[in-house]
């Protein structure tokens, strides 16, 4: 499964690692190594600019501040008057609000607190735009997995992945399809905004990205279903507005090894979703057209390819979600209810 993903040192990304701190150097260039960037590592700013002067040039810059000789601020604006346009993102401990606005009008791109993990590297690299889609799968599988107590591949519960565009009605069929058929239903979605909340190291990333109608990397979505997975008593699932993309996909198969028994999903008009999601006055920071066409273009590109997937594998069973509430619980109804029937039948 890890082939059918491209990797980044495929993409041949790469990026220099600058800092004076052997711990933090060899951390940093060990995080990077994980998702499959090349990297070099030099131990000053100067070093820095010397390695640029030699020629080389690297995608992402990882700077520390406070270095002997050429500190991150010099080096920063040094490099930036040498026009070099690498991403230089500043990695720094305790910055105050002064240092890291000199910091940041000296040329940076992004801003990231040490210590780095893997989560904030994932963050910086989604912000930069580079494109985060392309990790290799082992790496994301090896981190969500070190990042978990024991994993749901310990408990290989049935899950039905549930798909549709934003505002096609997933939310509120699977608060039937629970009543009716004794489901656990799980939102990606809630899953990631009860992060925000909770104040957690990623909570500013995910807030970002959800605002942006962006998709939230892998790692951290996995993590938080597979905790709520693991804590559950139940051993059936409705998976909802998960998987968002390809990798989301892969990467969640590969963790837990689990398939799904299918894929529900609500097809709906962009215009019905539209007015719905306008709507819906839920206080959804991600509800206003802005976002909503951005959702949109992402559902388009990223999500009906998965769906596309499963359709080839005859997992799909769509549902026409452009009527009442009642009407397409009907037909939803029908798709589950041979299965509840054999049930029955066993009973
Ligand atoms: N079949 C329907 N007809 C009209 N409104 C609907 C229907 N299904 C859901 N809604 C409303 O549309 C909004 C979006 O539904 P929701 O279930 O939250 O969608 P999703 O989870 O797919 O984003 C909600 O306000 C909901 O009450
Ligand atoms: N698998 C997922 C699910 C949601 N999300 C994020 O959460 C947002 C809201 O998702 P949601 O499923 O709650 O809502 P809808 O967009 O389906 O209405 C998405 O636009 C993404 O930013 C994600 O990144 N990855």
């Amino acid at each position: 499964m890890a082939d059918e993903v491209p990797s980044l040192a495929e993409s041949k990304l790469t990026a220099l690692v600058v800092d004076d701190n052997f711990v933090n150097q060899t951390m940093h260039h060990k995080l990077l190594d994980r998702l499959g960037i090349k990297n070099d590592v030099v131990c000053n700013g100067q070093e820095a600019v010397d390695v640029h002067c030699s020629g080389r040039n690297y995608d992402l810059i990882l700077m520390d501040m406070e270095m002997p000789i050429l500190n991150g601020i010099q080096a920063t604006k040094r490099l930036r008057e040498m026009g070099i346009e690498s991403k230089i993102a500043g990695v720094t401990t305790r910055a105050n609000e002064g240092d890291k606005k000199e910091f940041m009008e000296a040329g940076l791109n992004d801003f990231q607190e040490k210590p780095l993990t893997i989560s904030k590297l994932l963050s910086i690299l989604h912000r930069l735009d580079f494109h985060v889609q392309t990790y290799t799968m082992g790496s994301i599988a090896d981190a969500a997995n070190k990042e978990v107590n024991g994993t749901a591949s310990e408990k290989r519960p049935a899950v039905i992945f549930v798909l549709g565009g934003p505002g096609s009605g997933k939310g509120t069929q699977c608060a039937y399809i629970v009543d009716h058929f004794g489901y656990t239903h799980l939102s990606a979605g809630d899953l990631l905004r009860a992060e925000i909340k909770s104040g957690s190291e990623n909570g500013t990333m995910i807030q970002n990205m959800i605002k942006e109608g962006k998709i939230v990397p892998s790692e951290v979505t996995i993590k938080l279903l597979q905790k709520a997975i693991q804590e559950n008593g139940n051993d059936k699932f409705l998976i909802d507005g998960f998987p968002r993309n390809e990798e989301n996909r892969a990467a969640f198969e590969k963790v837990t090894g689990i398939e799904p028994k299918f894929v529900l999903f609500f097809d709906c008009p962009e215009e019905e979703m539209e007015r719905r999601l306008l709507g819906r006055n839920q206080g959804r920071e991600d509800d206003n057209i802005e976002t909503i066409r951005k959702r949109f273009k992402v559902f388009l590109e990223s999500s009906l390819p998965v769906i596309q997937y499963y359709e080839a594998k005859g997992k799909v069973r769509k549902i026409h979600a452009a009527k009442p509430i009642e009407d397409v619980f009907q037909e939803v109804k029908a798709v589950f209810s041979p299965e509840a029937e054999k049930v029955k039948r066993k009973q």
